[in-house]
């Protein structure tokens, strides 16, 4: 794969927290259409990195590039607004709002702002527009079987929903490339399948190049295109799922916490 595809370059990324060194000197690119996943140890700098590449953290050294262009002097907003979305590892949801408030909030910067859309309204354009995303909101609430809670309080659903609802808000941002912090975390096997097909149909229909952070191993296994490992900050290993699973210094760094999430068979395989 050439680096004209590539959606995403993250080039010699180093992030110091005081005398904590949690990213150092990290490349990798993600192309065009992948789901490219991250894993690692605990604190092996993972969430680290999403937040880099966000732009929640600035690195200390390297740049990233999104489509070409160095995004690393951006603040998080001006990164959405290019076309970067992103869930996080705890959930970030308006608990005291509708599900369809939460999602309607995530396409704000889409809408014109400020005194130029104050003067369409009156023009009608701005209510035009705000029936049209709200087209746009339906059908990702439709996409995302969530029509049944759509006037529910937030705050009120299942935990599994609610990452549902989270993911409904970053989709509706249209990003070209979007970040998922344990999408799967604290799911039952069910809803860890609905999510794991969701995201395959984000990115075959709707053609949304996937990030992801997991640790559940047999989704990592499933639906990734490619997958990097991170140790203690540094990248060890990247490639083919199979290929990296099998690699001797994936399986000393991580198996001592995988074993319990990792089958024999699929460590062995
Ligand atoms: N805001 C921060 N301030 C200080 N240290 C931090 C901060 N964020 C992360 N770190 C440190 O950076 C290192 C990498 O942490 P990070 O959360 O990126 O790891 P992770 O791989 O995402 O871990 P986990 O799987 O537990 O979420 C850890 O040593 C962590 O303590």
């Amino acid at each position: 794969m050439s680096a004209e595809t590539a959606v995403l370059e993250v080039e010699r990324v180093s992030l110091r927290f005081g005398g904590v060194r949690a990213l150092t000197e990290v490349s990798f690119a993600v192309q065009r259409g992948e789901i490219f996943s991250i894993i690692g140890p605990n604190g092996a700098g993972k969430t680290s990195m999403v937040n880099c590449i966000s732009g929640r953290y600035r690195p200390t050294e390297g740049r990233i590039l999104f489509e070409g262009r160095d995004v690393t002097p951006l603040r998080p907003n001006r990164r959405a607004a290019l076309g970067i979305g992103r869930t996080f590892q705890n959930l970030a949801l308006f608990g005291h709002m509708t599900v369809l408030d939460n999602i309607m909030v995530g396409r704000h910067h889409l809408l014109r702002a400020g005194f130029v859309r104050g003067m369409a309204y009156w023009f009608g354009g701005a209510q035009r527009e705000e029936l049209a995303h709200r087209r746009e909101v339906e059908e990702i609430i439709d996409f995302l079987e969530i029509q049944h809670v759509r006037k529910a309080i937030a705050g009120t659903l299942s935990y599994g929903l609610r990452k549902r609802v989270e993911l409904a808000r970053a989709v509706a941002l249209k990003p070209s490339l979007i970040l998922l912090d344990e999408p799967m975390a604290g799911m039952n096997l069910e809803e860890k399948e609905d999510m794991a097909r969701f995201i395959i149909d984000l990115n075959q229909e709707w053609g949304m190049t996937v990030l992801m952070i997991e640790h559940d191993m047999g989704v990592v296994m499933d639906i990734s295109h490619r997958v990097m490992v991170l140790d203690f900050g540094r990248k060890i290993a990247e490639g083919l799922p199979e290929q990296v699973m099998a690699h001797p210094q994936v399986r000393s760094a991580y198996l001592g916490e995988a074993d319990a999430a990792v089958s024999p068979a699929e460590i062995d395989g």
